[in-house]
């Protein structure tokens, strides 16, 4: 695990050491509780993750419609990894959840949330860990109502992946981090699934503070990217003015809704760590003529603004502009 810096995370933080990937396939003990994880959505996050859960022994499900299913049954999921490496791993796939599981990876678009959770019935899930990825702030409490608020842990990752076609993921960051929020009853062995998988964990205390976090970090980069259609080492060079602006105002929304935000140097530097060609999962889908999650981050943005009469005129410019496109 990566310790956690955050003055948020008080004592009740886990610090560890960051988890080193593994070279090869390697099998690891399966987690305690049930050694099967459940990806809901094995698309750029979720199929790198269940990718890097199946190397490392562990048995993992995606669900996904009939088109994916069919392709991870007959090719597996195959992960193109600046990281990582290049592999194929093997996976079942089914479209619908039909078993209890140890963990199970939510890792759907918000546009396509309420329909996916269908395909995972809560009685099936047998009060398993869900582990939401998405960005955004307004899906934790719905996926609370339906799975049991006990069972849902907040949680965010810092990566760049695309799926280019189903079952093929393209992993272009050199780091891929899953920071979570404790102290939910099944942190730990989520922590040692993820672990064992090579994906760098933290255990943070404040849930709030570490999905507005990211929140604060992905909406300026979602936001420019999409709307200047350029690349991150684009933004941050030519248009870092406009950038700061942008995290200005989304540390101040951050401070306002949940008391804390990363500083503006802080979250540079993360834009700083990308390489330069990287583009934000909005831009692909902008790209692609898919629904943006314009709502579930601009919109989850300019809300808490409102809410606590923060002043952000340039976020609201380029959300606005961005709906009018789209
Ligand atoms: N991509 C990235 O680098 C990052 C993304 N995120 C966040 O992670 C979340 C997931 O994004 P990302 O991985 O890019 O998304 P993708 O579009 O790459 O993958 C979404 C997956 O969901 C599947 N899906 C869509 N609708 C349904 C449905 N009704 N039932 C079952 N499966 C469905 C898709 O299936 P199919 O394969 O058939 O299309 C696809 O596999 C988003 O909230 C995003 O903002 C966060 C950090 C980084
Ligand atoms: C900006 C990035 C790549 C950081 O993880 C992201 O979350 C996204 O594109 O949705």
């Amino acid at each position: 695990m990566r310790p956690d810096p955050s003055p948020a995370a008080g004592s009740a933080a886990t610090a560890a050491t960051a988890a080193p990937a593994p070279a090869a396939a390697s099998p690891a003990a399966p987690p305690p509780g049930g050694g099967t994880v459940a990806v809901l959505g094995p698309g750029g996050v979720g199929g790198l993750l269940a990718a890097l859960l199946a190397r490392s022994g562990q048995r993992v499900v995606c669900i996904a419609g009939a088109e994916t299913v069919r392709a991870l049954r007959t090719d597996g999921l195959r992960v193109r990894s600046r990281q990582y490496g290049d592999f194929t791993a093997r996976v079942e796939a089914d479209t619908v959840l039909r078993e209890a599981v140890g963990l199970c990876l939510v890792t759907v678009k918000h546009t396509a949330l309420e329909s996916a959770l269908r395909r995972i019935p809560a009685g099936a899930l047998g009060g398993a860990p869900v582990l939401p990825l998405l960005n955004g702030v307004d899906h934790v409490p719905s996926l609370r109502t339906r799975y049991g608020a006990e069972n849902v842990i907040p949680a965010v990752i810092r990566v760049e992946s695309a799926r280019t076609a189903p079952g093929l993921i393209e992993h272009g960051s050199p780091f891929t981090e899953v920071d979570l929020a404790s102290p939910a009853e099944q942190v730990d062995r989520t922590v040692e699934s993820l672990t064992a998988a090579g994906v760098s964990t933290r255990v943070m205390a404040d849930a709030d503070a570490l999905l507005w976090a990211k929140l604060a970090f992905l909406a300026p980069f979602a936001l420019l990217t999409t709307y200047h259609r350029v690349p991150v080492g684009v933004l941050r060079t030519e248009l870092r003015a406009e950038l700061a602006a942008l995290v200005e105002e989304a540390a101040a929304v951050s401070r306002a809704a949940c008391g804390t935000a990363p500083g503006t140097a802080e979250m540079l530097a993360r834009y700083d760590a990308f390489p330069p060609r990287s583009r934000s999962s909005m831009q692909r889908d902008a790209e692609a003529g898919r629904p943006l999650e314009l709502d579930a981050i601009g919109g989850a943005l300019l809300r808490a603004a409102a809410r606590h009469g923060v002043p952000v005129p340039v976020t609201t410019g380029l959300v606005a502009e961005l709906a009018a496109r789209s």
